[in-house]
């Protein structure tokens, strides 16, 4: 039976972007916790945010996440998902997890580019440069550990599909 394939990495990496045409490529279907949760409450990230604070929205993540998992799924994950062990267990366990990896000046160029303010309300207050730079601090050996594949998600969608895949023939069945 084929799992879920969980995409992990900070905000900008790609996860859902590259989760969709991951989707499309491997005959699976796609879905994003997010998504998933504006349909369920018929809330932004960040009115979601604005009534129950990050903790209330990192409850209702972590029910998106097992609400969503089901085999041969592509699981495009928020970028806090790792903050919570019980999540870092249950995506190992239900599946495989690829850290999408980009450097800082990648993903604060892409975040300026399209900020998205619904989907992604400050973190910490600051800039956009400084809020990666310590969310990385935060939270990288988070996404390594977790993971069971990293690639590098710097290259174009398609790239980093094909690395995916690349990485997954082995043990897909
Ligand atoms: N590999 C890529 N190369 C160039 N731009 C990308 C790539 N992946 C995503 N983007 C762009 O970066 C922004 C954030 O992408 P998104 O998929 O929402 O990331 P995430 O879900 O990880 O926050 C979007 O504007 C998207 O078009
Ligand atoms: O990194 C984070 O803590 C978050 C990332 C966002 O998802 P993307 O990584 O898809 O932007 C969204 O879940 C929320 O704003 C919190
Ligand atoms: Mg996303």
């Amino acid at each position: 039976m084929s799992l879920s394939i969980y995409l992990t990495g900070a905000r900008g990496s790609g996860k859902t972007t590259v989760g969709q045409a991951l989707a499309q490529a491997l005959g699976y279907a796609f879905v994003d916790t997010d998504h998933h949760l504006q349909q369920v409450t018929q809330r932004s990230v960040a009115e979601i945010v604005a009534a129950a604070g990050w903790e209330g929205f990192r409850q209702r993540e972590s029910e998106s996440l097992r609400a969503v998992s089901a085999p041969a799924t592509v699981i495009a994950t928020g970028g806090g998902m790792v903050l919570s062990e019980q999540n870092r267990d249950f995506m190992r366990q239900q599946g495989t997890v690829v850290y999408l990896n980009a450097e800082v000046g990648t993903l604060a160029a892409r975040l300026q580019a399209f900020p998205h303010d619904a989907q992604r309300p400050t973190l910490t207050g600051r800039s956009i440069v400084e809020e990666i730079e310590q969310i990385l601090v935060e939270r990288a050996a988070l996404y390594q550990q977790t993971a069971h594949h990293m690639v590098n998600a710097s290259h174009p969608p398609e790239q980093v599909v094909q690395q995916i895949l690349n990485v997954l023939s082995p043990a897909r069945g």
